[in-house]
C-alpha cells in the first residue's frame, strides 16, 4: 500500500506527516513509527504525525516520538499541522483540546491550560512542583509542568555550559518520573526572553521544543522572573508565549513545510 506524506519542521523540530482524515490507514504501532521516524533506515524524523477523523473537533492529532512512544502533546507540530490545515483549526490531541489560527509561513496556538500538581505532571510522590528539592549533578531546584505532556524545567547561568545529552536521558529516566519526562534548561536573559535548550522524551536534543518553550516560560511566569509575553530563544528560532496564571498558554511561530513524497506501508514493519 502507497502512503503519501508530508514532511515539516517547527524551527528545525522535524515531522512526518501522515494524513488519514480523508483515507483511513492501517493500525499505526509503536514500532512501525520508529522505523518511519528512522533516520538512518526509515525517512527520519524527531516526531511521526498522525491526522485522522474526529468527532468532537475538526481533527484528530496523535503524536508519535521518534523512539515510537505515544504522547499527549507537540506544540511544534501543532503550529505544522494548522499551516497545512489552512484555516483555524480545533484539534482533539490526547493531551486536550486545542486551537489553531494559521498565519503567513506559521501559527498561534492556544495549548490549553498548564496544570500544576504533582500528580498531574505526574510525579511518583507529592512535591512542591514549583520548587522540587531533587538535583542531578550540577542541576538543582527545578520546577514541573504539564501541557499536555510533562516537562521539567531547569535554570541555569549558560545552558550551553551543561552536557544536556548526558544527563538528560538519566533525567529523562529517572522513577521519579512515572511517565518519562522532557528535560529543559533555561538562561533568563531579561524579563522578556528566555534561552531555552531541550532534551525530548523519546527524541533526545532537538533544535526546538514547542510544549517546553510554553512550560518553560509559564514556570518562569510562575517564580516572577519573567513577564507576559516572552520569548523563548531555541537553538532554531524564537517562539513567542504568553500566559495569565489562571488561564491557557498563547503559543505563537514559525512553521514549514519540506517536502512530499510517499513510502511503501509494507516496507515498515
Ligand atoms: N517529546 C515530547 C513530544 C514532542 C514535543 C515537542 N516536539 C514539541 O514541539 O512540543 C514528549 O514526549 O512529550
Amino acid at each position: 500500500m502507497r502512503v503519501p506524506f508530508i514532511k515539516m519542521h517547527g524551527l528545525g523540530n522535524d515531522f512526518v506527516v501522515l494524513d488519514a482524515r480523508e483515507n483511513a490507514l492501517p493500525a499505526l504501532d509503536t514500532s512501525r513509527a520508529a522505523a518511519i521516524a528512522d533516520r538512518h533506515e526509515g525517512i527520519g524524523c524527531d516526531q511521526l504525525i498522525l491526522l485522522e477523523p474526529s468527532k468532537s473537533a475538526d481533527f484528530r492529532m496523535r503524536i508519535f516520538n521518534q523512539d515510537g512512544s505515544e504522547v499527549g502533546a507537540c506544540g511544534n507540530a501543532t503550529r505544522a499541522v494548522a499551516l497545512l490545515h489552512g484555516e483555524e483549526a480545533r484539534i482533539e490531541t490526547a493531551g486536550g483540546l486545542l486551537s489553531a489560527s494559521p498565519s503567513d509561513g506559521g501559527a498561534s496556538v492556544d495549548m490549553g491550560a498548564p496544570r500544576f500538581d504533582w500528580d498531574a505532571i505526574p510525579l511518583a510522590y507529592p512535591m512542591d512542583t514549583l520548587s522540587m528539592p531533587v538535583g542531578w549533578e550540577m542541576l538543582e531546584d527545578p520546577g514541573a509542568v504539564n501541557v499536555g505532556n510533562p516537562h521539567v524545567i531547569f535554570f541555569v547561568e549558560d545552558t550551553d555550559a551543561v552536557p544536556l545529552d548526558r544527563i538528560g536521558p538519566d533525567i529523562e529516566n529517572d522513577p521519579l518520573f512515572p511517565e518519562r519526562v522532557n528535560v529543559n534548561l533555561a538562561t533568563i536573559e531579561s524579563r522578556s526572553r528566555i534561552r531555552l535548550r531541550v532534551w525530548e522524551r523519546g527524541a533526545g536534543l532537538t533544535r526546538a521544543c514547542g510544549t517546553g518553550a510554553c512550560a518553560t516560560a509559564v514556570h518562569a511566569m510562575r517564580r516572577k522572573l519573567v513577564d507576559s509575553p516572552v520569548i523563548v530563544a531555541l537553538p532554531g528560532g524564537d517562539l513567542e508565549i504568553a500566559w495569565e496564571p489562571g488561564g491557557t498558554i498563547q503559543m505563537t511561530g514559525p512553521a514549514t513545510e519540506s517536502f512530499r513524497g510517499s513510502f511503501e506501508w509494507d516496507d515498515y514493519a
